[in-house]
């Protein structure tokens, strides 16, 4: 249970401001997260990590001589916008390149591989290497498809050695990759969390029982036990973990290894000593010599009760880069010499957007645009807890609360530019960008280029027509299918999005009014939708745990459908306004800023 906040919606946000204000003599807050406040030498790879907050101390905490050069913070339990990430790493990048680490979670992947690519685009050479340690999120043969949980610090920490000795970025990667290659972690809860604000919990563990291997969005566990003793957890641990050892270590006795006894939030550093007095027993037990454990907080789950015991199989090069010393706010290792502090007026400051020139049926269009944006609003404001109902039942729950928050922030942004003169392509592009900045999420990744795609196709200059229309929509499928690489049939916003455009598109081909060809691919996406309910998930979150989810339609499908349809009425209200086919007008504004 949360107790003290503010506006929940400013709770990141304020986190971030008091934590900088704590730490200023190792980070600087820049947009998007928090950089370094020293300096590093010119020609260095700079580590960018980052990820949802709500798991501190990953990430804006482990920031750092020895550790990350910059973190990109997004919203509670929401990957970090594309943007984000971008500018995080613009700020720290030093001239050798940047090194992206991050946890593999969809939202995480779609946003830190945008960015990578923006980055590589504006000349700034940048690869990743996502985090997968935790054996419960899928077997070993879909090694690339676990998830990343407390041995984010052993690969972020081998990676920012390896970069401070002085390792091109190719080295870096290498590392980075081995070190995640020899990384294990397994973890269990009592318990689940509640965030800012909210009501319920967003998910739970019955009294009384342990859920085995739950993630830390409490992603559905592979098994459920009473709650055991110390030392009975410690065998499951050590156990599970010595099951699978790593490519290139044959046997656990006389492996050197590295070792983090995680607690996920609300367990306390007591009966943390506790288990690891007896997981450091049965390792000594099995002839593994244990190097440099780590016991305490170091991913968390908000206040979750849980625990993660990571293995990190170290060879003679890992092994000097996980004694190698550290200083960030909430790690500290060895001795670090200080380095000289960065004036705040270094970090570049980002510009204001710019409004270009529309003309007044371009911004006819656009006071539709936000109409529409309004009503998307509404809508998920009356089903808010609904969608995080439904993507509960096999993903992290926070369908609801993601897309409330990146809805409300374009919807912000749409009424601002507007009301600045932008036509109806910035408006939407403006949208979008505001969405995905704000909900992160893997929802927010495809949100956010759906606006813009359809913004592109409306243009700043006509009045679009219903081809447009369409055309945008299209396009907007089209980037999401390439984008998120799901296909129909796999349990996701697709199923709906598909039926949507074909509907669509064959009903302008037709000759319907946009109205009427809407309100059938609306029909048409709702009932996709609800025939989701069927269906097995192969994407995203709710992929381990596809037969829980047998029965439930997908949220990202469902809340598809709940828009389209709200927006119906807005089309039918703007009538006229929106051209049967585009037509233009030589009446332009001026260019402004936002
Ligand atoms: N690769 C993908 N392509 C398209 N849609 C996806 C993909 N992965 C997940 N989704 C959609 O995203 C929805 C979940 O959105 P969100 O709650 O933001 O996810 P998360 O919290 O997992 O980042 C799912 O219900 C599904 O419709
Ligand atoms: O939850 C996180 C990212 O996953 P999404 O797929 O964006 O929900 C985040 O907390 C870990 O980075």
């Amino acid at each position: 249970m949360t107790r003290l906040f503010n506006d929940p919606a400013d709770f990141a946000d304020e986190m971030i401001d008091g934590f900088v204000a704590a730490n200023r003599n190792q980070v600087r807050r820049v947009t998007g997260g928090v950089v370094r406040s020293t300096r590093t030498p010119e020609g260095t790879v700079a580590l960018v990590i980052g990820g949802g907050s709500g798991h501190y101390p990953a990430f804006g905490g482990i920031v750092g001589q020895g550790l990350a050069h910059g973190a990109a913070m997004g919203n509670l339990f929401a990957s970090p916008s594309a943007h984000q990430v971008e500018s995080v790493a613009k700020a720290a990048q030093r001239g050798g390149g940047v090194l992206l680490s991050y946890g593999n979670y969809a939202g995480d992947v779609l946003h830190f591989t945008q960015a990578q690519d923006a980055l590589n685009a504006a000349g700034i050479p940048t690869r990743s290497v996502a985090v997968t340690d935790d054996i419960s999120s899928a077997p070993l043969a879909e090694q690339h498809k676990r998830r990343g949980i407390a041995g984010d610090l052993t690969v972020f920490k081998s990676a920012a050695a390896a970069a401070e000795a002085g390792y091109d970025l190719d080295e870096v990667v290498r590392v980075a990759t081995h070190a995640n290659e020899r990384t294990r972690s397994f973890g269990v809860a009592f318990s689940g969390c509640t965030l800012p604000g909210a009501t319920e919990p967003l998910f739970t563990v019955p009294e009384g029982r342990m859920a085995v291997g739950m993630g830390i969005h409490g992603e559905p566990g592979i098994d459920e036990t009473d709650v055991p003793t110390a030392d009975e957890l410690a065998t499951l641990l050590v156990s599970s973990l010595l099951a699978e050892l790593p490519e290139g270590v044959s046997e656990a006795a006389g492996a050197r290894v590295g070792v983090i006894l995680n607690g996920l939030g609300s367990v306390k550093y007591e009966e943390l000593f506790v288990v690891y007095r007896a997981v450091a027993a049965q390792l000594e037990a099995a002839g593994v010599e244990i190097v440099d454990p780590e016991v305490g907080e170091l991913v968390t789950s908000f206040d979750m009760a849980g625990v993660s015991l990571t293995l990190f199989w170290l060879d003679e090069e890992l092994e000097g880069f996980w004694a190698a010393g550290a200083d960030t706010p909430a790690y500290r290792k060895g001795v670090v010499a200080a380095a000289e502090q960065l004036d705040p007026s270094e970090l570049v400051a980002e510009t204001a957007a710019e409004i270009p020139e529309s003309t007044d049926v371009s911004r006819a269009a656009a006071a539709v645009v936000v109409e529409a944006l309004d009503a998307l609003v509404q809508v998920i404001d009356t089903n808010v807890e609904e969608l995080g109902r439904i993507d509960a039942v096999a993903g992290d729950g926070d369908h609801g609360i993601g897309m409330q928050r990146g809805a409300r922030a374009a919807v912000t942004a749409a009424h601002a530019a507007a009301d600045a003169g932008a036509g109806a392509h910035t408006v939407l592009h403006l949208a979008g960008d505001a969405w995905a900045d704000r909900a992160g999420g893997t929802s927010g990744a495809l949100w956010g280029l759906a606006l813009r795609s359809v913004g592109t196709a409306l243009g700043d200059e006509v009045a679009p027509g219903r081809t447009d229309v369409a055309t945008g929509v299209q396009a907007a499928v089209d980037g999401i299918m390439s984008f998120g690489k799901a296909e129909v049939g796999q349990k996701t916003m697709v199923d709906a999005l598909v039926p949507f455009t074909t509907t669509l598109s064959a009903a302008v081909a037709d000759g319907a009014d946009l109205v009427t060809a809407w309100t059938t691919a609306a029909a048409a996406a709702s009932t996709a939708a609800a025939e989701t309910a069927d269906l097995l998930p192969k994407m995203g979150r709710a992929r381990p745990h596809a037969e829980k989810s047998l029965g439930t339609v997908d949220a990202g499908a469902h809340s598809f459908g709940l828009i389209v349809t709200a927006i119906v009425p807005v089309l039918e209200r703007a009538g006229g306004t929106t051209a049967p086919d585009r037509s233009t007008s030589t009446t332009t504004n001026e260019g402004v800023h936002a």
